[in-house]
C-alpha cells in the first residue's frame, strides 16, 4: 500500500523520503492519510515475508506477534534486546510458547545503559527492508502517540558474484553492518549476512547508530553525536549559509547533564549538532537551542492522559540538578499534523532558518537528550564514551536532489520537496506558568482528560 501511487491527491509523493509518523486513534483521519501502524510496514503488501529481527527496549511478544499477517506468524522472527534477570527471564518465558521465535540478549556491560534501539530488519523472497523507529514493540507506542517510522526503499538481492558491494553515497550498508558486527553477537551473524548480501545503493539516510563503549582512534567518530559532527563536517551546510541558525532537539527523556550548560548541553553537544561543512577552526556564534519537551498540561491534556507520562520518564531528581535547562524548555505543539494531544514519543533533531521556513537537515533517532544515548568525551576528549545502544536515521537536503535546504512542509498536503517536519516550527516556549512533565510526583489539583489524577507509587 505505502508504494501505490494512491488516488488521494496527498497520498502520492509521501514515500519521496520514507519518513512516516503512526497511526494515531482518535483523531480525524484525515490526519492519518500518511501515517503507518506495525500492520502495514508488516503486510503482504510489502513482501513475501521469509524471516524477520525485531530489535528493541520493549516487547510484548504476543502482541506483537498478532502484529504480523496470519500467514508470516510462523516465519523465523529474532528477538534483539537488552534485558537482564526478571525481565530476561519473562522473555524467554513468552518465547517458548512461539517455536520459530529466538531470542538474543545484547550485551549490557556499561551501567545505566539502555538496548533501546528500535529496528526491523525484513526479509523477503525478492530482497530485504530496514525500518527505523522509535515506537516499542507494545500496543500503546502504536495507539495514541506521536512516534516516527524510517522505512527503506526494497533492496534487491545481489546476484552470487556481483561486484558492487551495494552501498549509497551515504555509506549505509557499511555503516548498518558497523553497527550489528559491534553487538559481537553470534545470534546476529546470519542478519549481517542477509545484509552482505543485498544492494542498498537506493538509501539516501545516514545512520546514526549508539553502542555501548569507550571508543577512541577511528571508532571515536563511528557512533553518537561525533558521527553526527563528522557527517555534518563533510557533508553539511557550509558555516555562512547556516551562520546563527537555531538547532532544534525535541525528545521525550532527558538524562542528567551536569550543573550547568557548558557541561556537556551547550559544548560538546551543541558544537556537534551546529556543525558545518569547511573552515573548521573558524567558530560560529554559538547556534541558538530550542529544546521541545512535553509540558505537564500537554501530558495533562493528551488523548491519553497523565498515562501518557508513564513513556516520559524525567525524574524530579534529575530535573532538580538541572534548572538552567528550563531556558530552552518549547510546548509540545503539532498542528500541522493533528498531533498536539499526541504525545510525543517520537525523538528528533533539527537545523531551522531563522524565519522557520528551511531545515538544514532532519534526524529520527531513539535517543533521547541524554550522555547515555549521544556520548561523553573523555581522557581529554580522546574517547567518546556511551552507555546505550542507540539508532536513527540523518535527512541531508543534497541526497534527495533538494538545492540547499529542505522547505518545511506547514500543511497536511505535502507537495514533493518540502519535509514534512512532525510539529509545529517555530516551536512555542513554554509560558511562565509551564512547568516540564516530571513523572515521579502527584498532579492533584487538575484531572486529566480522562477525569483522573496523576498518583505515581
Ligand atoms: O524511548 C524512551 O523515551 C525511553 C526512555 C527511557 C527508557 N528507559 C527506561 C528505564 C531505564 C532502565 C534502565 C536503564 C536506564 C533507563 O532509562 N526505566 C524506564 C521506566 C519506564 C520507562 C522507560 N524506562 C526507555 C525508553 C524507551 O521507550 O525505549
Amino acid at each position: 500500500k505505502l508504494d501505490q501511487k494512491g488516488s488521494d491527491h496527498c497520498l502520492k509523493m509521501n514515500d519521496r523520503f520514507g519518513f512516516y509518523l503512526t497511526k494515531v486513534a482518535g483523531i480525524d483521519n484525515a490526519h492519518n492519510l500518511h501515517a503507518v501502524h506495525i500492520k502495514d510496514i508488516l503486510s503482504t503488501s510489502m513482501g513475501n515475508l521469509q524471516a524477520s529481527a525485531q530489535f528493541n527496549y520493549m516487547f510484548d511478544i504476543p502482541w506483537l506477534i498478532q502484529q504480523y499477517p496470519v500467514e508470516f506468524r510462523s516465519k523465523p522472527l529474532l528477538i534483539v534486546h537488552g534485558m537482564q534477570r526478571e525481565t530476561k527471564a519473562e522473555y524467554d518465558m513468552a518465547a517458548m510458547n512461539y517455536s520459530n521465535v529466538k531470542l538474543c540478549q545484547a550485551k549490557m556491560e556499561i551501567m545505566y545503559g539502555t538496548h533501546h534501539t528500535k529496528m526491523m530488519l525484513l526479509l523477503y523472497d525478492n530482497g530485504m527492508r530496514v525500518v527505523i523507529t522509535t515506537a516499542n514493540n507494545i500496543h500503546q507506542d502504536w495507539y495514541q502517540k506521536t512516534q516516527g517510522v524510517w522505512i527503506s526503499p526494497l533492496f534487491p538481492k545481489l546476484d552470487k558474484g556481483e561486484a558492487s558491494a551495494g552501498d549509497s553515497d551515504t555509506h549505509f550498508k557499511k555503516d548498518l553492518l558497523e553497527y550489528l558486527s559491534a553487538y559481537k553477537l553470534n545470534g546476529l551473524k546470519e542478519w549481517q549476512e542477509h545484509i552482505k548480501q543485498h544492494n542498498m545503493s537506493s538509501a539516501k539516510v545516514f545512520i546514526l547508530g549508539s553502542v555501548p563503549g569507550r571508543h577512541l582512534g577511528e571508532k571515536k567518530t563511528a557512533f553518537g553525536h561525533l558521527k553526527l559532527r563528522k557527517i555534518l563536517q563533510e557533508h553539511g551546510p557550509s558555516v555562512s549559509e547556516v551562520k546563527g541558525w537555531p538547532v532544534v532537539g525535541q525528545f521525550s527523556s532527558i538524562g542528567s547533564m551536569g550543573p550547568n550548560k557548558d557541561n556537556w548541553l551547550c559544548a560538546e553537544w551543541r558544537e556537534s549538532l551546529s556543525t558545518a561543512k569547511g573552515l573548521g577552526g573558524l567558530r560560529t556564534a554559538d547556534a541558538p537551542l530550542k529544546l521541545i519537551f512535553p509540558t505537564k498540561d500537554n501530558i495533562r491534556l493528551s488523548l491519553e492522559g497523565y498515562p501518557a507520562g508513564a513513556s516520559v520518564p524525567y525524574s524530579i531528581h534529575t530535573a532538580k540538578k538541572q534548572q538552567f535547562l528550563h531556558e530552552y524548555f518549547h510546548q509540545w505543539r503539532a498542528e500541522v499534523q493533528g498531533r498536539s494531544r499526541a504525545m510525543p514519543h517520537i525523538k528528533t533533531y533539527l537545523r531551522m532558518s531563522p524565519d522557520s521556513k528551511k531545515i538544514a537537515w532532519f534526524a529520527v533517532t531513539s535517543s533521547n537528550l541524554s550522555k547515555a544515548a549521544w556520548g561523553a568525551l573523555e581522557k581529554k576528549q580522546s574517547q567518546l564514551m556511551i552507555r546505550s545502544y542507540e539508532i536513527g536515521v540523518l535527512f541531508l537536503p543534497q541526497m534527495f536532489g533538494a538545492e540547499k535546504f529542505f522547505e518545511v512542509q506547514d500543511k497536511e498536503c505535502q507537495n514533493s520537496g518540502e519535509f514534512p517536519v512532525p510539529y509545529d516550527l517555530p516551536p512555542t516556549p513554554y509560558t511562565k506558568q509551564d512547568r516540564p512533565w516530571l513523572w515521579d510526583i502527584p498532579y492533584k489539583d487538575l484531572p486529566d482528560t480522562h477525569g483522573n489524577m496523576w498518583c505515581p507509587s
